[in-house]
C-alpha cells in the first residue's frame, strides 16, 4: 500500500481544487438561462472565471474546504485502519500546503488545532464490498451551506405553504421550503441531498449520501424521480437566483434517498450544498493503493470561460477607498457595483464577540470589514493569501449594528446579507452592506495584493484579523443607508412565490 497516502493527498488536491463536470455543466446551463447584464449573470460570470483559476493556481475554489468527508469501500480482508492513518496524514500534507484551510475548531475553548484533525475530524466512513478494488470518494462541504441543512418532523406546518402531511405530497412542500429558506446564504444555486426516513441521525446520512449522485443520473424509483423533477422545475422559479440576488436558476440538483422509518416519526432531512459542490472519487489497487481511476469524469466540461462580454448594465460603478466619510455612503445605494482600493480587515465570529467588550488594535473609523476566513500561507517571514471569499454575514446580525457604531466602521463586506438589526444601523450611523459573490476565493484572492498586518492570530488562521491591501476589489450594494435591503425585497418575494405551491400536487 506504499501509494495510499499520496492516492488520498491527490483525492484531496482535486476535489478542493476542480469542480467535478456534472457540477460545470449545471452552472452553465445556469449561465444560459440569466439575461446578460442582471446581477445574477454578474456573478455567475465571477463564479466561472473563479472556477477556471482554481484549476490553473491548483488552490481552493472556496477557501472553506469544509469538514472533510471520506467514504471508503474495501475488499474483505483490507485493513482499514492503514486507510485510516494514510487519511490522516494526507489532510495534513494538504493542509500544510495549502489546499485546505485548518478548519477543526475545539467546540470548548475555540482552539483550531491547525491540521484539519481533531476530535471526530475529518469524517471516514468504511464499508466492506465484494468488489476486488478500493472505491474512496471525498466531499468537501462548507460551514456555510451546512448551516442550511434542514430537517422536517412531519405532520408540520410550513410558512408560505401549511400543512405538510406524512405522504408524498408534504414531501414536496418540505423540499420547497428547505430551498426557500436557504435564500443566498448557502451560495445558492445550490445542490439539495434528500433523505426520506430513517431517525435523526441516519435521515440526515442517508441525505448526505445523496450528494455522492451524479448531476446527470436518474432516480430508480419513479415516484422519487418525478418529484426529483418537480423539485428542479418548480424551486426555480422561487426568484432567489444566485447568491440571492434574483434570477433564475436557484437549485442546480435534487436528489433523493428513502429509507424505512419508525411507526412514530418520519423525517424529511435536507442537505444543502453550495454551488462550489465539491465531490470527487477514485478507484484503487487494493495492494498498491494506487489510483486506477477517477470518478465523476463522464462527460464534457461545457462551461464557458470566455471573459464575459461588456454588456450595458443598470448599475453604477463607484471607486471607494477607506477611510470613508458618511457622505460618500449616503450617496450608494442598492444595486450600485462598488470598486474598492485601499485597506480592509477581515473580522468573523471571534473578532465581533471580542470587540463587543474590548478595544481594536486598529482604528476602525472610516475602515472597511471583510467578512471572511482566508486560506493564507506563510512564506518566509511574509504572509500570503491563497484564498479569500466571503463568508456568511448573518451570523454577525446580533453585534454587526453595535460594532459599526462603536467603532465608526463605513461598511460590511459578507455575503447573503444581514437582518433588520443591522439594516436600522446602516441607517442610522450612515453604513453599506457590500456583498461579494460567496466561494469566489480565488477571484477576491487576486485583489489582495499584500497582506500588511494580522491581529488576533489567537482565534486561528481564519478567524484573526488580516489587514489587507486590495486592488479591484468588486462588490455589490445589497443594503443601504437608505433602508433598503436587497436581501428582505427577495425573500418577500420569494416568500410570495412559495405560497403559489401550496395546493397539492402528488395525490
Ligand atoms: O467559513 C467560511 O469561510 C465560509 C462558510 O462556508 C460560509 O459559507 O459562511
Ligand atoms: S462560502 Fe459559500 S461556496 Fe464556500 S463553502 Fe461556504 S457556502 Fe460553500
Amino acid at each position: 500500500m506504499e501509494k495510499l497516502q499520496e492516492s488520498m493527498y491527490q483525492l484531496i488536491v482535486e476535489t478542493s481544487t476542480n469542480l467535478p463536470k456534472d457540477v460545470r455543466r449545471a452552472i452553465q446551463r445556469a449561465k444560459e438561462r440569466e439575461s446578460a447584464g442582471t446581477r445574477s449573470a454578474m456573478a455567475l460570470d465571477t463564479i466561472t472565471n473563479n472556477i477556471k483559476m482554481a484549476d490553473d493556481n491548483i488552490s481552493p475554489i472556496c477557501q472553506d474546504t469544509g469538514m472533510p468527508t471520506f467514504k471508503v469501500k474495501t475488499p474483505v480482508g483490507v485493513n482499514q485502519l492503514r486507510i485510516k492513518e494514510a487519511i490522516y496524514k494526507a489532510v495534513e500534507q494538504a493542509t500544510a500546503d495549502g489546499k485546505l484551510r485548518p478548519n477543526s475548531v475545539d467546540s470548548l475553548f475555540g482552539n483550531n488545532s491547525g491540521n484539519n484533525l481533531g476530535a471526530g475530524t475529518p469524517v471516514i466512513k468504511f464499508e466492506q464490498w465484494e468488489n476486488d478494488y478500493i472505491d474512496a470518494r471525498l466531499i468537501l462541504k462548507g460551514g456555510g451551506c451546512e448551516n442550511k441543512n434542514i430537517q422536517y418532523s412531519l405532520p408540520c406546518e410550513l410558512e408560505g405553504l401549511g400543512r405538510a402531511g406524512r405522504d408524498l405530497d408534504g414531501i414536496r412542500k418540505c423540499l420547497m421550503h428547505a430551498v426557500y429558506q436557504a435564500q443566498g446564504q448557502g451560495c445558492s444555486a445550490g445542490v439539495i441531498g434528500v433523505g426520506i426516513g430513517g431517525d435523526r441521525t441516519s435521515g440526515y446520512e442517508l441525505a448526505k449520501e445523496q450528494l455522492f449522485r451524479s448531476l446527470d443520473d436518474e432516480n430508480s424509483i419513479p415516484e422519487l424521480r418525478q418529484l426529483e423533477e418537480y423539485v428542479m422545475e418548480n424551486a426555480n422559479k422561487l426568484g432567489i437566483g444566485t447568491m440571492g440576488f434574483g434570477g433564475e436558476t436557484t437549485l442546480l440538483g435534487c436528489k433523493i434517498g428513502v429509507y424505512h422509518r419508525l411507526p412514530a416519526s418520519f423525517f424529511v432531512s435536507v442537505a444543502y450544498n453550495c454551488w462550489a459542490y465539491r465531490r470527487l472519487g477514485i478507484k484503487m489497487n487494493p495492494e498498491t493503493g494506487e489510483i486506477t481511476e477517477w470518478l465523476y469524469q463522464e462527460g464534457d466540461d461545457t462551461l464557458q470561460h470566455e471573459a464575459p462580454q461588456e454588456t450595458e448594465t443598470a448599475q453604477r460603478e463607484i471607486v471607494l477607498q477607506a477611510p470613508i466619510t458618511e457622505d460618500q455612503i449616503r450617496e450608494l445605494r442598492v444595486g450600485d457595483v462598488v470598486t474598492i482600493n485601499g485597506m480592509m480587515y477581515t473580522g468573523r465570529d471571534a473578532l465581533h464577540k471580542h470587540l463587543m467588550d474590548n478595544d481594536c488594535p486598529v482604528d476602525l473609523n472610516g475602515q472597511i470589514i471583510y467578512h471572511c476566513g482566508p486560506v493564507v500561507m506563510k512564506d518566509g517571514e511574509k504572509w500570503t493569501i491563497k484564498a479569500a471569499g466571503p463568508t456568511t454575514s448573518i451570523r454577525e446580525e446580533p453585534y454587526q449594528g453595535d460594532i459599526m457604531k462603536k467603532f465608526g466602521l463605513r461598511a460590511v463586506i459578507g455575503k447573503g446579507g444581514m437582518g433588520a438589526k443591522t439594516l436600522a444601523a446602516l441607517q442610522e450611523h450612515g453604513g453599506v452592506y457590500l456583498n461579494a459573490i460567496g466561494g469566489a476565493a480565488q477571484y477576491y484572492a487576486e485583489c489582495i495584493k499584500d497582506v500588511e498586518g494580522v491581529d488576533f492570530m489567537q482565534f486561528g488562521i481564519p478567524e484573526a484579523m488580516w489587514h489587507l491591501r486590495v486592488e479591484g476589489f468588486k462588490a455589490v450594494v445589497t443594503m443601504d443607508s437608505h433602508g433598503n435591503s436587497l436581501h428582505a425585497d427577495v425573500d418577500k418575494s420569494s416568500l410570495e412565490k412559495l405560497s403559489q405551491f401550496k395546493e397539492p400536487v402528488f395525490k
